[in-house]
């Protein structure tokens, strides 16, 4: 027995009987209505599965328009329930207007057993998977909430960051490609989610893909995707970055890391609006707004034979520069209070305030890791403060190493943090040159740092 709910609407009592008996074997529920003016006041249409409908109810008539406006009450009060008309008068044209207007399927009177048998389930099961999409949809939708949830609250008044947010504004409604540069830290990323929330793309989703972190044999199946078997470790079909950001905003960050190889690829994608997943020769079109953002200065790449004319054309049709901390000084107290604020919370340590001299520290210093190292900086203080004011020796900064070393890290971690701050800062942010000093690999100094994020 079919556990669908069945609702039988016909004003010929004999008609009633002979479907109620004959589909009473098949379904869980079947009610009938004799009078079509029930349908207003008939209380839970939306549990209904299937509506089997006379076209024709008023004696003598038979133009099938008590039938249509039947179906449109019916579609009004649950859209998703599944109507079958049913007409002694099997007019093709008559048939075609009522499933033009939603109707899912149509029987002729007197009618098949059989057939009609068929058809109610058929409707039945076009009723499920149109539940189940929208089920799907809806959790999408929840998803999507979530995933693009207001993570990003700019902070700051500066003249300089004012300058970019209004920038941001004129550009996030359009569809053009946007680069963002800036030093480590200055909040790129922010700008990009900012972008997103502004632009007509805002309920899609925003997917962020760091090119510093792929490794070169990955990049065609992170970015386009693979199928099964198309390399060892492909046990499933897997879309990549592109498609999962079909009709949202697709954000590639550290575009300067890219090898030549790995631009050409890109480009390709970009041109073409369209990938081609590893191991298969179709090709898929995406629709994606494309934001990239990096630290290098593309255009000395481009001179130096290390990044490709034509992707930085592509990618640069608008240019957003976000300025270092150093030169937002505004910024800076506001931001060490927002964060003061937020880890005072996390950690239960309400009540903290920030004493004059140490904000003087706090704005003389030149945050060569801008944002980001004041946020680590404002965490540190926090967990590590004793009493309710935090003073110039609560912070601990990096680029005084005779200062911050004699001081001493608090923890291996900390101690990392510091040898790679001063190592970035040696090396003007370059993190090549940095990771060599270190004796790591580039991707693990940039694991490390986004570790802390
Ligand atoms: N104006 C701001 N207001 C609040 N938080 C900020 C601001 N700018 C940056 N941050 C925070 O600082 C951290 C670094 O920002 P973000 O990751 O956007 O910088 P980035 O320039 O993209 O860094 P990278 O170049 O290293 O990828 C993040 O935690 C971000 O939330």
């Amino acid at each position: 027995m079919t556990d669908a709910k069945i609702l039988v609407i016909d004003d010929n009592k004999s008609v009633l009987s002979a479907l109620e008996i004959l589909l009473q074997f098949e379904y869980k529920s079947v009610e009938t209505l004799f009078n079509p003016n029930q349908i207003s006041s008939f209380s839970h249409m939306d549990q209904i599965d299937i509506v089997l409908l006379d076209m024709n109810f008023s004696a003598g008539v038979n133009t099938g328009n008590e039938g249509l406006y039947w179906l449109n009450e019916i579609k009004k009060k649950s859209p998703h329930t599944s109507v079958i008309m049913m007409t002694a008068y099997g007019a093709v044209d008559l048939a075609v207007k009522a499933l033009k207007q939603g109707a899912s399927d149509f029987v002729l009177k007197p009618w098949n057993n059989e057939r009609l048998l068929t058809t109610v389930k058929s409707a039945f099961e076009l009723r499920k998977s149109k539940q189940e999409i929208h089920q799907l949809k809806k959790k999408e939708n929840e998803l999507k909430q979530v995933i693009n949830e207001d993570k990003n609250f700019i902070i700051g008044n500066s003249q300089a960051l004012t300058s970019v947010l209004n920038l941001v504004r004129k550009v996030a409604k359009t569809d053009v490609n946007v680069l963002i540069t800036g030093e480590n830290g200055t909040g790129k990323e922010l700008i990009a989610r900012e972008l997103h929330r502004l632009s007509v793309r805002k309920d899609e989703l925003f997917i962020g893909v760091d090119m510093g972190s792929i490794a070169e044999n990955l990049f065609e199946s992170e970015l386009f995707g693979h199928m099964k078997g198309a390399f060892t470790d492909a046990k499933d079909d897997r879309a990549g970055k592109f498609e999962a950001a079909h009709q949202g905003t697709l954000f590639l960050d550290e575009m300067g890391n890219l090898s030549l190889q790995m631009q050409a690829k890109l480009l390709s994608a970009i041109q073409n609006k369209s990938v081609v997943r590893v191991g298969s020769n179709k090709s898929i079109a995406v629709d994606i707004r494309l934001i990239s953002a990096t630290n290098c200065n593309l255009p000395q790449m481009v001179a130096d034979g290390l990044f490709r004319e034509d992707l930085l054309y592509r990618i640069n049709t608008i240019n957003i520069e976000v300025p270092p901390l150093r030169e937002r000084e505004g910024d800076i107290l506001i931001l060490a209070d927002f964060f003061l604020k937020k880890f005072a919370s996390k950690y239960d340590k309400q009540g903290l305030r920030i004493n004059n001299l140490a904000q003087e520290k706090l704005i003389e210093y030149p945050w060569p890791g801008n944002v980001r190292e004041l946020q680590h900086t404002m965490e540190r203080a926090v967990i590590l403060s004793e009493g309710n004011v935090l003073k110039p020796t609560d912070f601990l900064l990096h680029s005084k190493p005779s200062q911050s070393f004699d001081a001493g890290p608090a923890t291996l971690d900390e101690m990392e943090q510091q040898m790679i701050f001063k190592a970035l800062e040696q090396h003007d942010g370059n993190y090549s040159a940095a990771a060599d000093q270190l004796g790591i690999s580039r991707q693990t100094l940039y694991n490390k740092m986004k570790k802390k994020k």
